[in-house]
């Protein structure tokens, strides 16, 4: 029979990391569709953001010295000469020492001024006469020309990706089009003589596929584009034909159940025949998930998941989205949550584990991170998970008050 050679998690990204340079191409889109895109040059300004001193408050314009040591019983009488008007120039400057400007909130400070005193610190003597109950520094109240972004500072680095606040930011720019990594097509392949759609009742023996559905939702969670193909039964030629035509459409196939050493199991089988078929793994030391196929066709890759859907998932979001976030150039960063294990846990040796745990917090402000115990074959391992925690493959276990790093789902 033939069984796996199984190599470490570490060993498969670093495989994956050099036996492929493919990164996608780049496209240009409009930032009101850009969300969750990863661009692909740098962004540098060519303005300064605000282009013009602005008031932060509804209040008068000053010169700060002339308001030093103001105060309700000894104010600084001001005289007002005129008013800000929205979106406009000042239309006149302070020339003289004691003079003031009404400017509201976003309006652009006249010259001579440095400070904006908020209207409630002052009080109306006449139309000509302002007092000012508070002194304020130079800059209060104020934002400077430049202060949010200066004229030629690089702003977004290549590989970001974009969220509602850069696009945001790209629209203060100026730049309505950005420059983004294409989505990388990914087929989704299910196999199984047992499975059936989710519009189906299952026979005796049947089961509802869960993967095509887990695996979509990843890839456009992930930035991607999922192709799905649906259920293809355990037959070489119909499951040869769909990864052929994926080949042709897409970056990526994914093809999940049929990995293990079934006699059914065709996968490794189609992988093999395929053209320039290069299987660089079969066999990881990861729980779940061991009996993974990794495979180079040309400048493409075809991942066999394993049948499991919590098996499939981790692998997924350990292999799969590594690889995608290396294509896409996306400079990813994990923050997990610092949390205490309750329990002894005895874990695999030999085979990095990643745990589902639910999070709870204590009235001592600790989090912990409770461990849920769920079979491969079985969904609610993740939907009751907050995340997961991963134990080393060299570790033998967990201890009862250990703190260890939750990753989030
Ligand atoms: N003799 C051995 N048997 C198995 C080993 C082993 O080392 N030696 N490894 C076990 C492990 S670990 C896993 S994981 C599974 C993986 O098996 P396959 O990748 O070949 O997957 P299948 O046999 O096709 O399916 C396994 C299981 O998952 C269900 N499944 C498959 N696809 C879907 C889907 N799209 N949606 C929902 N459920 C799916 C399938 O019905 C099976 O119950 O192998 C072990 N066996
Ligand atoms: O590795 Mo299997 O994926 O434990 O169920």
């Amino acid at each position: 029979m033939d069984l796996f050679k199984v190599i470490s998690v570490d060993e498969v990204k670093k495989m994956l990391n050099e036996a492929f340079e493919k990164t996608v191409e780049c496209e240009e889109v409009d930032i009101k569709k850009a969300i969750g895109r990863i661009i692909s040059k740098d962004i540098v300004s060519s303005i300064n953001l605000p282009s013009f001193r602005r008031s932060t408050v509804d209040g008068y314009a000053v010169t700060s010295r002339d308001t030093a040591g103001a105060s309700e019983s000894i104010p600084a009488i001001m005289t007002l000469k005129g008013e800000v008007i929205m979106g406009k120039a000042p239309l006149c400057n302070l020339a003289l020492p004691g003079e003031c400007v009404y400017v509201p909130t976003g309006g652009m400070l006249p010259e001579g001024s440095d400070a904006v005193v908020m209207i409630e610190y002052t009080d109306k003597l006449d139309e000509e006469t302002i007092l000012i109950n508070s002194p304020v520094a130079y800059g209060d109240n104020v934002v400077q020309i430049g202060e949010d972004i200066k004229n030629e500072e690089k702003v977004l680095q290549k590989g970001t990706k974009l969220r509602p606040y850069e696009i945001g930011m790209l629209s203060s720019l100026g730049i309505g089009n950005v420059q983004v990594y294409k989505k990388p097509k990914i087929a989704i392949i299910s196999t199984g003589d047992e499975i059936v759609g989710c519009d189906e009742k299952p026979k005796l023996g049947q089961v509802r596929d869960i993967n095509s559905y887990i695996l979509s939702s990843a890839v456009l969670e992930d930035g991607g584009e999922p192709i799905n193909y649906g259920v293809i039964k355990d037959s070489f030629e119909d499951l040869k034909n769909t990864v052929d035509d994926a080949l042709d459409k897409c970056d990526i196939v994914l093809i999940s159940g049929g990995s293990s050493v079934g006699k059914k199991d065709q996968t490794l089988k189609v992988i093999n025949a395929l053209e320039e078929s290069e299987v660089l793994v079969h066999g990881i030391s990861i729980k779940p998930g061991k009996p993974t196929i990794i495979a180079k066709t040309g400048d493409k890759v075809v991942f066999g998941l394993p049948g499991h859907p919590l098996s499939c998932t981790v692998v997924y979001k350990v292999i799969v989205n590594h690889y995608i976030n290396k294509i896409t150039n996306y400079k990813y960063e994990d923050y997990p949550v610092l949390c205490k294990f309750p329990i002894n846990y005895h874990s695999a040796k030999g085979r990095e584990e990643y745990l589902p745990v639910i999070l709870e917090s204590t009235e001592n402000g600790e989090i912990i991170a409770n461990p849920v115990f769920s079979k491969s074959g079985l969904i609610t391992g993740f939907t009751k998970a907050w995340g997961y925690v991963k134990i080393n493959k060299n570790d033998e276990g967990i201890k009862e008050g250990q703190t260890v790093y939750a990753y989030k789902f």
